[in-house]
């Protein structure tokens, strides 16, 4: 039987005190091992997922190359469809295949810029992706493993909805603190820590001032 959602790996780097990235959006917190680390791992998923902010404020390229590997398929969780046109991941979506999950928020006008794209666009909820049935989705695509790459609200959307299996985390040596920085998890958080997900430390590992710690959940 085919499983209802693909496996999801929640994946990112924060400083000591647990921001992804400071109020001007600085996130390079990854050390050039980690990021070989990243891409290897990146190398081995079927699929990697952004958020919209992640996709404006990086611009990023979520491609596998600092490693020799295959290229996972790109999403991106756009409800609007407001990515930019002339972002580094519609500008290769000739190259890389890449997938924009919107909403039924979207205009028309952005929903004809993406179609100028070779994306395909996959339409769940009302109002921002309906998760549940975007990896139902991506699941009869025969996409089996999904890397999460944040940032801190789709992170928490993943821990919320409790759609996660496996967590792998860089402490990277920084302290970056402040109300504004970006927290792993965004959201409104749990208000008990009994309403926590469990998790199993499976390995630690340390690259110099760096820790790799891989979660698994219970
Ligand atoms: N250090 C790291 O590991 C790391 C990793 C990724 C991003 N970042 C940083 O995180 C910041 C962005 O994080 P953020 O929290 O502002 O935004 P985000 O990247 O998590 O994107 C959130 C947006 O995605 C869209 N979206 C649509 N459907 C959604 C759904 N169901 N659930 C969640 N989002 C949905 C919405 O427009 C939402 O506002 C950037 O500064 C980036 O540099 C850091
Ligand atoms: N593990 C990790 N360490 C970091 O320091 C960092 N900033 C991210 N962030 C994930 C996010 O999705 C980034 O935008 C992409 O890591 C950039 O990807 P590219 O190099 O453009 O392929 N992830």
């Amino acid at each position: 039987m085919e499983k209802s959602r693909p496996h999801v790996i929640l994946s990112g780097a924060i400083s000591v005190d647990g921001k992804i990235a400071t109020k001007t959006n600085d996130s390079k917190l990854s050390s050039q091992k980690d990021i070989q680390r990243l891409h290897k791992l990146r190398s081995s998923v079927d699929a990697i997922l952004i958020g919209k902010n992640t996709a404006s404020r990086d611009n990023p390229l979520l491609t596998v190359r600092h490693v020799k590997g295959k290229n996972p398929i790109r999403i991106v969780l756009d409800s609007k469809g407001t990515i930019s046109k002339t972002s580094k991941i519609l500008q290769s979506s000739n190259k890389v295949p890449t997938i924009i999950a919107i909403s039924k928020k979207i205009t028309k006008k952005n929903l004809e810029k993406l179609e100028k794209f070779p994306v395909e666009i996959i339409s769940t909820g009302n109002d921002s992706v309906n998760l549940k049935l975007l990896l139902k989705k991506l699941s009869k695509k025969k996409i089996k493993t999904i890397l999460v790459e944040g940032g801190g609200t789709v992170n928490w959307e993943f821990v919320k909805h409790n759609l996660f299996d496996e967590m792998i985390l860089t402490i990277s040596p920084y302290l970056l603190g402040g109300e504004d920085s970006i927290s792993y998890l965004r959201g409104t958080g749990f208000s008990r820590i009994s309403h926590s997900p469990n998790l199993r430390l499976k390995s630690v590992k340390r690259l110099k001032n760096h820790l790799v710690l891989h979660y698994v959940k219970l």
